[in-house]
């Protein structure tokens, strides 16, 4: 049993029984606390196992899942960022906020939901879909608690498309919904990993007047990691900063796991290594969607989702920690 943070006021980390002992028990995000053994947490790993909003292969439901079972190896120390993510704050692993499979406008209302009780408590959220549909009703969520946010989307695809047989709410709308509600602060969002067929032309400048800026994999490759970073922190700036990855913005090579996999991707060490470069900007919440273990092998694809997973962890909880420190200097 893990102490609850309740009584000792401090972190629960994950439990360290053993170097190796990886393997064993239930599958938490990282191995942290169940929300319910630790009462409130800074960071909340949530899943959301949906995948009714898919245009291709289904699949998602069980991403969330498969992001815990791969993420069993995570060690507490993240030399990337120099960090100990789980050690300062507090991560707890919130379960499955649960969605009607057969009724996506209702599915939508629910992850609202799901998110603003969570939200409300002051957390961030590291959500674990499920495909790409979700990510608007959590926007919606982190919006009414942080005013318009700014948006860095990787992702093969734009997102931004109107209606799939009339449906407004799909893997393919919701990011255009998003501009629509006015819950994105639209002088600061950036598709990175973007290539592939398209619709049509007009996709493209749609997306443009929607206040979208593209970074394509080919940029990506041309201009190289730290070029990239540098763009997007000058887009950015300070605003409040949520980050939703589409693993297929991976080479289907490093995610075969996908239901809507294209050519060219970016590699995992690309994707870990723009996410690691963003550790200054104000990210609010993140989400890590798209992962169809059914098409996967050997764990490539939630493998390579855990690690992503981990790095927009450690990116929120060493902010987190830094304001505490802040706010301890000040009342000494
Ligand atoms: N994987 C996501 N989120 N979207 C893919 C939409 C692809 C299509 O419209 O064909
Ligand atoms: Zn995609
Ligand atoms: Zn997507």
């Amino acid at each position: 049993m893990t102490a609850s943070n309740r009584e000792t006021a401090m972190p629960v980390p994950p439990q360290e029984t053993d170097r190796t002992l990886h393997f064993a028990g239930p599958a938490t995000f990282g191995r942290v606390p169940r929300l319910d053994e630790v009462g409130t947490t800074d960071i909340a790993v949530v899943g959301v196992p949906f995948d009714a909003g898919v245009s291709y292969r289904p699949g998602a439901r069980f991403g969330g899942n498969a992001i815990r079972e791969a993420s069993r190896q995570l060690r507490p120390y993240n030399p990337a960022q120099d960090a100990y993510p789980f050690h300062y704050v507090q991560v707890a692993d919130a379960g499955d906020i649960s969605a009607n499979p057969h009724n996506i406008n209702e599915a939508v209302e629910s992850v609202e939901a799901g998110a603003d009780e969570l939200l409300s408590t002051g957390a961030r959220l590291m959500t674990l879909g499920g495909d790409h549909t979700i990510a608007l009703p959590i926007l919606r969520s982190v919006a009414r608690r942080h005013g318009p946010v700014a948006l860095l989307h990787f992702d093969a695809h734009l997102d931004t498309w109107d209606s799939y047989f009339g449906a407004e709410y799909t893997h393919g709308t919701p990011f255009r919904r998003a501009v629509e509600e006015g819950i994105l602060d639209t002088s600061a969002l950036c598709h990175v990993g973007t290539r592939g067929s398209l619709y049509s032309k007009e996709d493209l400048d749609e997306d443009t007047k929607l206040g979208f800026g593209i970074i394509t994999s080919a940029d990506v490759l041309r201009r190289g990691v730290d070029e990239v970073v540098q763009q997007l922190k000058e887009r950015i700036g300070e605003r409040p900063l949520y980050i939703s990855v589409d693993i297929d913005v991976l080479d289907p090579a490093h995610a075969p796991g996908t239901g809507t996999p294209e050519a060219g991707g970016l590699t995992s060490r690309e994707l870990l290594e723009i996410v690691r470069g963003l550790a200054d900007c104000h990210l609010v919440s993140a989400d890590l969607v798209e992962v169809a273990p059914a098409y996967d092998h050997a764990e490539i694809t939630s493998v390579a989702a855990s690690h992503t997973a981990y790095e927009l962890v450690t990116l929120m909880s060493r902010q987190i920690a830094f304001f505490r420190w802040l706010e301890e200097q000040n009342r000494l």
